[in-house]
C-alpha cells in the first residue's frame, strides 16, 4: 500500500472491470481505458474463483502503477492487502468496513455501496469510508436487478463531506445529470468495456467533467 494515498484523486472516471475470464484478454481490454486517465480502476470479476481473482488483481497492479491509476479491489479487502492494492470496495455482503479499515490502514481507499440509502451512507461515513457509492441511477445490463437510486440522494449526502460515486447504467449522455447533482466520481462497467472503442468512451466520460468544470 503506497503511503501517500490520502491525496487520491476524488473526481473523475472510476472504471470497473468486466467479468473477463482470460487474464491476457483482461489486460488488453483494460489498457486502453487506463491510457485515457481514469482516477480509479476497480477490479471486479463476479465469475472468477479466488485463484483467478488473485492472478488478475496482481496482473492489473503494475499496469495501474505505470499510469498512476489507483487500483481498488471489489468485495475482498483481504485480497487488496495481499496484492498491495490501494483499497477495496465493500457492499452489504462484503464484510465489516471498520475491520477492513483497521486491517488496511488509514491510507487505504475503502468505498462503501450505499444503494439508495442515505442512512447507509451515514453509517459508512462513521465507520471510516473513503467514499460513498449510490446506484443504480439508470438501468444496468451489468446488474439488471440493481435497486434504483435517484438524483436527490446526491444532494442529501453532500453534507457527509465524502466523495460521492454514482453507478449503474451511466453513459456519456446521462453522466452530466449526475455530475450536476453532485457526483464526484462516475463508476462504469458496460459503458466502457462494451463500447466499440473503450478508449474513446473513457475520454467521452472525462469530457463530461471538463465541460461541467469549464
Ligand atoms: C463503485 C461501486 N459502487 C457499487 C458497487 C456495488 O457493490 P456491491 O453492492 O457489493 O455489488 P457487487 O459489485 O459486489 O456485485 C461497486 N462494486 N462499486
Ligand atoms: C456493480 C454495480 N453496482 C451497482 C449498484 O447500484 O450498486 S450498479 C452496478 C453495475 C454497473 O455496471 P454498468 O456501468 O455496466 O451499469
Ligand atoms: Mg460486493
Amino acid at each position: 500500500m503506497p503511503p501517500d494515498t490520502p491525496s487520491w484523486p476524488r473526481r473523475g472516471l472510476y472504471a470497473i472491470t468486466p467479468d473477463e475470464p482470460d487474464s491476457v484478454r483482461l489486460l488488453a481490454r483494460v489498457r486502453p481505458v487506463l491510457d485515457a486517465g481514469p482516477a480509479l480502476l476497480q477490479y471486479r470479476n463476479k465469475r472468477a474463483d479466488s485463484a483467478l481473482r488473485a492472478e488478475q488483481a496482481s496482473a492489473l497492479l503494475p499496469l495501474c502503477r505505470a499510469r498512476g491509476v489507483l487500483l481498488i479491489i471489489n468485495d475482498d479487502w483481504r485480497l487488496a492487502a495481499t496484492v498491495g492494492a490501494d483499497g477495496a470496495h465493500l457492499g452489504s455482503d462484503d464484510g465489516d468496513l471498520r475491520q477492513a479499515r483497521k486491517a488496511l490502514g488509514a491510507a487505504a481507499i475503502i468505498g462503501a455501496s450505499c444503494y439508495d440509502s442515505i442512512d447507509r451512507a451515514r453509517l459508512a461515513a462513521d465507520a471510516g469510508a473513503s467514499y460513498v457509492a449510490f446506484g443504480a441511477f439508470f438501468p444496468s445490463l451489468t446488474k439488471p436487478g440493481a435497486r434504483r437510486a435517484h438524483l436527490p440522494l446526491l444532494t442529501a449526502s453532500a453534507s457527509l463531506n465524502l466523495p460521492q460515486v454514482a453507478i449503474g447504467g451511466i453513459t456519456p449522455s446521462n453522466a452530466p445529470s449526475l455530475i450536476d447533482a453532485g457526483a464526484d466520481l462516475i463508476a462504469v462497467v458496460g459503458g466502457l468495456f462494451d463500447a466499440p472503442d473503450p478508449h474513446a468512451a473513457a475520454l467521452a466520460y472525462l469530457a463530461c467533467f471538463k465541460d461541467h468544470d469549464a
